[in-house]
């Protein structure tokens, strides 16, 4: 019996992010997050760095750090609302309801226990399994990801494994929760592009096989287009676009989704030593401008209205909305 027979066939919730606010300290970090993802499917989250993905991701799987509090909104996963849990319910929460994946997988493995005790763990803990079982499971789990001889892999510590069998662990302890929700940070920037390759299609076929909901950061609209249903594109601790991803990508509204899917078109276009286009300016740092977070460095910003008033996001389209002044709207 493999873990993916042991659970129910549909693992995945509903999960609806809704006006999710978080600030480190005095400074807002997310404001007013609204993401819907439907049980299933996986909803990528783009941006550059310090646009606030990962206070995204750590607020959805409530592993803030200490200096950071979720200050308003909601992470339902199901009919569960994870931002209004404390004490016991949100520690049983975190991990069965939403489970994360890191970008570094060493620092998610204890250096000094072996994997397949680190796995059984979860199986003894959270699912009631005997010492055998749970040993067994883990095996299976091993397996599950794709790893050969998973009872050898089982009794090594995570330093005697490559970087894509520890992430590949993490995996498989991240199932072995039997999460509602996947968050996945990042979790293949570290790998060189075929072990990469390897985590995304392992990824691809769990969600597959147990019907899993995921959402994943990244930074690299190529992960996008390969395992993305729904996009939602951050700038500045906001949501600016978000959608279905072949509309999005054949028809991009924002002027910063323009601009980064320019950027990565360029990228796979281009010749060797070809100096690629960039996005003019920076993101911003310490705080964001008035009105639209993104009228520094945006070619339709006005002395008006982009300077002075934030841009509220506005539905079109079947699945479709953007945060700009300047939308175009099909009539
Ligand atoms: N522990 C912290 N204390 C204070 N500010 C923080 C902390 N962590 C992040 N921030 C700030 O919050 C903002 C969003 O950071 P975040 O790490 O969520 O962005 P990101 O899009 O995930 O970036 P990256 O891709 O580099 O991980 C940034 O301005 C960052 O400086």
């Amino acid at each position: 019996m493999t873990v993916l027979d042991s659970t129910p066939v549909a693992l995945g919730d509903d999960v609806r992010i809704d006006g999710l606010t978080v600030a480190y300290g005095a400074t807002t970090a997310l404001r007013d997050a609204h993401i819907d993802i439907a049980a299933g499917t996986t909803t990528a989250l783009v941006g550059e760095s310090g646009s606030g993905k990962s206070t995204l991701a750590l607020a959805a799987s409530r592993l803030l750090p200490p200096d950071a509090r979720i200050t308003a909104g909601s992470v339902h996963v199901g009919d569960t609302d994870l931002a209004a849990l404390r004490g016991r319910p949100l520690r049983e929460a975190r991990g069965s309801l939403a489970a994360y994946l890191a970008q570094d997988a060493s620092v998610a493995l204890n250096p000094v226990v072996r994997v397949g005790t680190q796995i059984a763990e979860v199986h003894r803990v959270r699912h009631g399994a005997g010492r055998r079982e749970a040993a067994a499971l883990a095996v299976q789990n091993l397996a599950d990801v794709g790893i050969s001889d998973p009872a050898r892999v089982a009794r090594c510590y995570p330093h005697e494994l490559s970087g894509g069998m520890r992430q590949r662990t993490v995996i498989a302890i991240a199932l072995a929760f039997r999460p509602r929700l996947l968050i996945a940070d990042e979790p293949t920037t570290a790998l060189d592009v075929t072990v990469q390759a390897d985590i995304l299609a392992l990824v691809g076929r769990l969600q597959q096989q147990c019907g899993l909901t995921v959402l994943w950061i990244t930074h690299d609209m190529s992960v996008v287009a390969e395992i993305a249903d729904h996009v939602a594109v951050m700038y500045g601790g906001r949501i600016v676009e978000q959608g279905d991803v072949l509309s999005l990508f054949e028809d991009a509204r924002h002027p910063y989704t323009q601009a980064l899917l320019r950027c990565f078109q360029e990228g796979r276009t281009a010749r060797p030593k070809q100096i690629l286009t960039t996005i003019t300016g920076s993101p911003p740092t310490g705080g964001v401008p008035d009105g639209c977070p993104f009228h520094p460095r945006c070619p339709k910003a006005d002395d008006n209205r982009c300077r002075t008033v934030l841009p509220e996001p506005r539905p079109f389209g079947a699945d479709r909305q953007a945060a700009c002044h300047h939308l175009e709207l099909p009539s």
